[in-house]
């Protein structure tokens, strides 16, 4: 068993966020967390990388449990389950290859990463990670130059940098165009594909879970209420995890060019603009 959740809860003041949730991953798989907003999928990656303490329950990896380490052991665990964000956290000001090194942080000195001394090895290091996800040529620019989608490869190349063993993304695309999302979802596809890393992603959209996931689990008001395989995530287990009525539309929810195009054809057809 490599990661396994077991009745993980998180209570905020009366609100339960998460609620008694368990699934365990055997394999590194590329596993999609799907549900409307305020289900409990951020809070629950949180738990994980220890962001957000959980209120009860155990999280292990490889059997060790992850929510009673302190100290550097719970850093190595952080650098072991390497976020990325939906609002990329980059430092914008600050050159590209300077923003990835910050993912050597733990392993060096706060003098050292004062001054921006790093080793040239981590520097070389970095500029291979930016090369294999498209951007090496951008690696000189400060990083708010850069569009949203590269930024995002910035902040995987960040992660990279930490040789991590899972990759916990937060809602990765819900920032970006329909295809700097794609450009972003190919590339933690082929990160898992290529290295074997496990990838735990909060989508906000069905078909993006669909095409990229080996497993969808859907939580609904901080529990899970699906667990399987994309195969198995029809309109009605959909129409369940969203809590849907009958109007419930897919595209509503998806990022695709098409199913965009199709969504405005169809609210303009309703408004009577076409
Ligand atoms: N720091 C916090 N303090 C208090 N309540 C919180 C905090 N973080 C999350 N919550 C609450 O926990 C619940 C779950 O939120 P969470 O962000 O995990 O959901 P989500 O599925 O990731 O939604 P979204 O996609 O909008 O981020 C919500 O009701 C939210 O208001």
């Amino acid at each position: 068993m490599l990661l396994s959740v077991e009745n993980v809860s998180k209570v905020f003041g009366g609100n339960v966020a998460v609620d008694s949730v368990s699934f365990s991953i055997e394999k590194p798989a590329f596993v999609g967390i799907i549900g409307r907003s305020g289900a409990g999928k951020s809070t629950l990656l949180r738990m994980v990388n220890r962001l957000t303490d959980a209120s009860s329950g155990a999280i292990r990896f490889e059997g060790r449990d992850v929510l009673s380490l302190g100290g550097s052991a719970k850093r190595a665990w952080q650098s072991d389950c390497a976020m990325i964000f939906q609002q990329f956290n980059l430092v914008p000001r600050m050159d590209v290859v300077s923003n990835v090194l910050h993912g050597t942080l733990n392993r060096h000195s706060a003098f050292a990463t004062f001054f921006n001394l790093y080793p040239t090895a981590d520097i070389h290091r970095a500029i291979d990670i930016l090369d294999r996800l498209g951007i090496a040529e951008q690696a000189a620019k400060r990083a708010e130059a850069l569009s949203g989608g590269q930024q995002q490869r910035v902040a995987i190349a960040r992660a990279l940098m930490q040789d991590p063993r899972i990759i916990l993304a937060d809602e990765p695309i819900a920032s970006l165009d329909p295809m700097n999302a794609q450009v972003v979802m190919d590339a933690l596809r082929r990160i898992h594909e290529e290295d074997g890393r496990m990838v735990v992603a909060n989508l906000h959209t069905l078909d993006t879970a669909r095409r990229y996931c080996d497993r969808v689990i859907g939580m609904r008001a901080g529990r899970i209420v699906f667990d399987g395989t994309p195969g198995q995530l029809t309109t009605g287990v959909a129409r369940d995890i969203y809590g849907a009525d009958a109007s419930f539309s897919e595209s509503a929810t998806s990022t695709s060019i098409e199913a965009l195009d199709a969504n405005a054809r169809a609210m303009m057809e309703e408004a009577e603009l076409l």
